[in-house]
């Protein structure tokens, strides 16, 4: 940067009174003169300073209009296959798969891994990298590579669980038995029940079962959070699966993208729409023998585009129902394993006391007996916790333990 100019010392002439009246004339002019000097030289600064507050305006004007087309302009989200020496990476684009060979900024050079999601502008640099936060597709999916839920952790429903482990465990383990029988087995599992019955656990534990990548996406969240992204992801989700085979996929919700066409066509309707045709066309080309599992789950059947259970596409629906009162007796048992509690405990009776209530209630009525215990400075919990916690939680209108205004399940 430019130092700025020295500002000019100001003349300074004194004047001997004795002077003749000339000697003084003259002494004066001279005065002047310095004073116009000074003059000359501050105007010759002023424009100087405009001329450079003028270049600065320019410079400011052309940052601001950058910054906007940066602002402004698409991003394509690519995702790096290699990084190469000297700052080089190759990049493939999402949707049309282009590879392409791209410099990075030393900027963020550092940081770009290979597998990594990128922004890459129109000629391809690397803007960004994208976290797990803006990355959709994490955001999109859950992924556990071990979940940890054995089918002893499931109670009440052991019918379901044993049709779903011949229908979804059995080929992942013995693929060739199917193809001895010459049969497919079935294409994708659904399924249904009110909320909390234990149908993601379901999933989970086989997966767990089968040493397989769980894979979970939410129906919903495709629908709320996701808008425009719907397809892509499913996309994703599948490619995903087979990168990680053997995978259980898991869609959760499936009614927010599956559900029957309504009278109205909004745009929403359409990308929704859009979905649920990726989702079939994945499952359609699909090779039912395959390391890939799927399971859907929703508590809105009746809701369902009967498209979707044609046979080759979720073709085995499993009914998990809530618990009855052994089912509920159980899972108070599978709940309270690992807490203390007193033997006179009697479960019949509270499974009879908690008629209505899902797995998931059972869990919550379990963890509130727990807190009577400890607002009382015991360490042990007795059945009068677990009464005290019913009725608290049926008496407690902002709960939401007990969910049945959400409950559409038919
Ligand atoms: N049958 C069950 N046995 C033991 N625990 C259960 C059972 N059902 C539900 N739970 C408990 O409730 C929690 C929630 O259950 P889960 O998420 O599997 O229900 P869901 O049927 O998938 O519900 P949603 O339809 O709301 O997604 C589980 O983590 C588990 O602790």
């Amino acid at each position: 940067m430019s130092r700025s100019p020295s500002v000019p010392e100001r003349p300074h002439r004194e004047i001997d009174p004795d002077l003749s009246d000339d000697e003084r004339l003259e002494a004066l002019r001279g005065h002047f003169e310095d004073l116009t000097d000074v003059r000359d030289q501050l105007s010759e600064q002023l424009d100087a300073a405009d001329e450079r507050r003028e270049r600065l305006r320019e410079k400011v004007n052309t940052v601001e209009r950058e910054n906007e087309t940066l602002k402004s302009s698409s991003l394509y989200i690519s995702t790096v296959e290699d990084v190469l020496e000297d700052d080089e990476v190759v990049v493939k684009q999402h949707g049309n798969n282009q590879e392409v060979l791209t410099d990075v900024s030393p900027r963020i050079a550092e940081s770009v891994e290979s597998g990594d999601r990128v922004a890459v502008n129109d000629s391809f640099s690397i803007q960004t990298v994208l976290d797990t936060e803006t990355d959709a597709r994490a955001q999109a999916m859950e992924i556990a590579e071990k979940p940890d839920v054995s089918y002893d952790e499931i109670g009440g429903i052991d019918e379901q669980v044993t049709e779903v482990r011949e229908a979804v465990e059995q080929p992942l383990d013995d693929p060739e038995l199917f193809e001895d029988v010459g049969i497919e087995p079935p294409s994708g599992v659904l399924l249904h029940g009110p909320p909390g019955t234990g149908k993601t656990m379901l999933a989970k534990a086989v997966a767990t079962e089968t040493n397989a990548t769980f894979i979970k996406m939410a129906g919903s969240e495709l629908v709320r959070k996701f808008i425009g992204e719907g397809s892509r992801l499913v996309r994703d989700l599948f490619e995903m699966a087979r990168e990680r085979e053997p995978a259980i996929i898991f869609i959760d919700e499936i009614d927010a993208i599956a559900a029957k066409r309504t009278e109205s066509k909004t745009s929403g309707d359409a990308e929704v729409q859009r979905t649920m045709m990726q989702l079939l066309s994945e499952m359609d080309g699909f090779e039912a023998r395959g390391e890939i599992r799927i399971i859907a789950a929703t508590n809105r059947f009746d809701m369902l585009d009967r498209a979707i259970l044609r046979p080759g596409r979720f073709d085995r629906l499993i009914e998990v129902p809530e618990p009855n009162q052994d089912g509920r007796e159980q899972i108070l048992e599978i709940h309270t394993r690992e807490m203390a509690i007193a033997d006179e405990i009697d479960f019949a009776d509270l499974a009879a006391e908690t008629e209505g209530y899902s797995g998931a209630e059972i869990e919550s009525l379990a963890t509130e007996a727990g807190m009577f215990a400890v607002r009382d400075d015991r360490t042990e919990v007795n059945h009068e916790d677990f009464t005290n916690a019913i009725e608290k939680i049926e008496n407690d209108d902002s709960s939401d333990v007990i969910s049945s205004a959400g409950y559409f399940y038919q």
